[in-house]
């Protein structure tokens, strides 16, 4: 899910590959705006000062809405596909290390890497090079993509380090106000080991004013980023819940609905805390660079308006830039970076504290004047654009509420895999037998890699929502092996830990390299690899109906469920880029838009490293055979013949390739599409065109 919508830093038109310092720029760039509108102008302060990128960023967002309405009405020609497309340049990216990779074990190797097919130039993006044919595909990352320039800007001085340098400057005293105010993210939903709620609480005890605590919905913010309904269904369930909860300590849960998402810096600073009489306002960080920026523009409000905005680190076990190279540099590539992460964590086990819980309001708050009404705050059934008639079946799927995720946890920890647990079923059925020998985290080495059955633990949505922290998860994994953290590839539970670190590490990626939430690939070399348009290939991968069983199961599972597990994520992913030969970010926003644990950093995470394009990623010329990973994943085809059931009578190999294993005849008759592709040739496009960056076999 690329985040930045149409974001072309006007100064980027000045600027040379090598980036500069954006203040060098400004000036100049106000007036050679290509796009130049006095509303534009008005995102730039006075001469010679940084540009607001908030208020820019909402500018050019309006201007993609409008654009969107007009190409819509003709479809989509290949002027709106080029207009987003970027001509990037090569850029060095850093790689420090080198190691093997968990993700990368199992595929085929085949072909061989070649140097100098890797070119230099970028800008690939579904349906550019002057395609002439209309590409609704193309149109749909149009305006996702920034471009190398932008990319390069925002990688020299990351949002994350500016918002840090801001709150170092510190605020001045400020009045101490009626309450203090804890902003409450659609990631950090828990009452317990919540940082900045704990912050706030100390606060609000401190001053002796209660604490109300925010939350803002945002629809058009939803949209943006691709949020699917399920996640917005389990966020609203959650909400539900925490208000219950909040309620018994005397805190009111104050809901916000603000569509345009750019407006909410300004609406809380200028309107909701004055109306709270709120001078002290805290919230946990979001890595993403919207987020950051959004972060960015409302602490410099608060400060313009007397208000002290604290941003906290919560989300991760350790925090984006304190895992570090021996010569004090970010690393880039996992198995070094997660030895890092696990000696730092041997040696400051601060890292694993938990906040308290906050502290109870006063029961007095209930019958005060200002504050009592916002108890009866409602929390909508559902949102315009993200409703969701399944909800009820989904909360036995996804049961919300931080108790349920630490009986998800418990039972992945203690009781031993089901077979049938890759239904349509709650995680927390009734009839799992306990063993801590045969337990799934003690056969994860294994089962991980198996999708019949509840192998893994099915906490990435709680991980995802904050419902639960990954300090909580760290900590019960420690308690489990006396007190020490096992981190390794020598036992279940090493594996596991190993597992939940990749969500710090493309956490930190984001934080340290954010063009990699801004649509680009993170080697550069490779963004104008050459993608296939085919709007019907797209379909029937989204509908899982592309020949291929474990592709569509997977994709059944995923529509129906909101989840995949890793295995036929990687395989589904890999199917769609090197197979299909269709744009990533086509993938990445479909699994956003589709995933009830859908989160940019490790989405984005994924993609990037199955389409060789990202930190420490999958070499282009290995490309998984669907058919081998199939019999390795699924080798009873239990899982196929579940959510495929046009094949749910077939046995032995032919639930894997029924196309080549059946007479035409007896194919014909189950009503299942033949395969789309074929592999071996599609194996061969792909070598071609990753060896040959910018280029087709046809010389096109
Ligand atoms: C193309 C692709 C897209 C993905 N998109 C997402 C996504 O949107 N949200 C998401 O949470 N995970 C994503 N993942 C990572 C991984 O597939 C899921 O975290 C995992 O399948 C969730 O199941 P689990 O909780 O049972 O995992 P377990 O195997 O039990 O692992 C425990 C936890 O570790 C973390 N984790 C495990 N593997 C990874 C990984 N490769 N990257 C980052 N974190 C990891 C997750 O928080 C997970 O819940 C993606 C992977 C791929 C290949």
């Amino acid at each position: 899910m690329p985040q930045l919508t149409l974001f072309s830093d006007p100064n980027s038109k000045s600027l040379a590959l090598s980036p500069k310092k954006p203040s060098s720029h400004t000036k100049a760039n106000i007036h050679t705006s290509p796009i130049g509108s006095s509303s534009r102008k008005a995102a730039y302060t006075k001469k010679g000062e940084e540009p607001n990128l908030w208020e820019l960023h909402h500018i050019q967002e309006d201007m993609a809405a409008i654009s969107k309405k007009r190409h819509s009405k003709d479809d989509v020609d290949e002027s709106a596909a080029s207009a987003s497309a970027s001509t990037s340049k090569k850029r060095k990216t850093d790689s420090s290390g080198v190691g093997e990779t968990d993700q990368g074990k199992d595929e085929e190797m085949k072909g061989q890497p070649d140097e100098k097919g890797q070119s230099p130039q970028g800008g690939g993006v579904a349906g550019e090079q002057g395609n002439k044919v209309k590409h609704k595909n193309a149109y749909e990352i149009k305006g996702k993509i920034a471009t190398a320039e932008d990319a390069a800007r925002a990688d020299e001085d990351p949002p994350l380090n500016q918002l840090e340098r801001l709150i170092e400057k510190g605020q001045k005293q400020v009045e101490k106000g009626d309450c203090v105010v804890y902003w409450m993210r659609m990631e950090d939903m828990r009452i317990e080991d919540n940082t900045a709620l704990y912050k706030a609480s100390e606060k609000a005890v401190e001053l002796g004013i209660p604490l109300i605590a925010l939350f803002v919905l945002s629809p058009g913010d939803y949209k943006i980023h691709d949020r699917s309904n399920k996640k917005i269904d389990f966020t609203l369930r959650n909400l539900r819940c925490l208000k219950t909860k909040l309620h018994e300590l005397n805190i009111p849960l104050h809901i916000v609905s603000y569509d345009r998402r750019l407006q909410i810096p300004r609406r809380i600073i200028k309107e909701v805390l004055p109306s709270l009489g709120s001078n002290h306002f805290f919230a946990n960080i979001e890595y993403e660079v919207d987020e950051l920026r959004r972060d960015i523009a409302t602490v410099n409000l608060g400060r313009d308006n007397g208000i002290d905005v604290q941003c906290l680190h919560d989300r991760l076990i350790v925090p984006p830039g304190k895992v570090l190279s021996q010569k004090g540099k970010p690393i880039s590539v996992f198995s070094p970076w997660q030895r890092a992460w696990a000696k730092l964590l041997d040696q400051q086990p601060k890292y694993f504290d938990m906040s308290p819980t906050p502290k109870s309001n006063d029961q007095s708050i209930k019958s005060d004047e200002k504050f009592s009404t916002l108890f009866d705050d409602k929390i909508p059934d559902s949102l315009e654009g993200f409703e969701c008639p399944e909800s009820d079946k989904l909360k036995e799927l996804w049961p919300e509420g931080t108790d349920r995720a630490k009986e998800v946890l418990n039972r992945f920890f203690h009781t031993k895999p089901r077979k049938d647990q890759f239904h349509f079923v709650s995680p927390l059925t009734p009839g799992a037998e306990e063993s801590e020998k045969e337990s799934r985290i003690a056969q994860y080495q294994t089962g991980r890699n198996l999708v019949d059955g509840d192998n893994s633990s099915k906490i990435s949505p709680y991980l995802a929502s904050g419902v639960i922290s990954g300090r909580m998860v760290l900590n019960e994994a420690k308690k489990m092996k006396k007190g020490k953290l096992e981190s390794g590839r020598d036992t279940g539970m090493g594996m596991w830990v190993q597992e939940v670190s990749w969500r710090d590490f493309y956490n930190h990626v984001m934080a340290t390299w954010p063009r990699v939430s801004m649509g680009r690939p993170f080697l550069e070399k490779f963004a104008d690899v050459q993608w296939e348009t085919n709007e019907d290939h797209l379909q029937a991968w989204k509908d899982g109906k592309t020949g291929f069983p474990i592709i569509d199961a997977a994709m059944r599972a995923c529509k129906a469920r909101g989840w995949m597990e890793n295995r036929v994520r990687m395989v589904a992913a890999s199917f769609l880029v090197k197979g299909l030969m269709l744009d990533w970010r086509l993938g990445e926003k479909y699994f956003m838009e589709s995933f009830v644990d859908g989160d940019l950093a490790a989405n984005n995470g994924g993609w990037q490293w199955t389409a060789s394009t990202g930190t420490d990623p999958q070499p282009f010329f290995r490309i998984f055979n669907t058919l081998t990973q199939s019999e390795k994943c699924d080798p009873t085809g239990a899982y196929i013949r579940y959510w495929v059931p046009e094949l749910k009578n077939l046995k032995g190999k032919a639930i894997h390739d029924p196309y080549h294993q059946m007479p035409r005849t007896e194919f014909k008759k189950l009503g299942y599409p033949e395969p789309i592709i074929d592999h071996k040739t599609s194996r061969e496009r792909a070598l071609f065109r990753y060896k040959n960056v910018g280029e087709k076999e046809n010389g096109s």
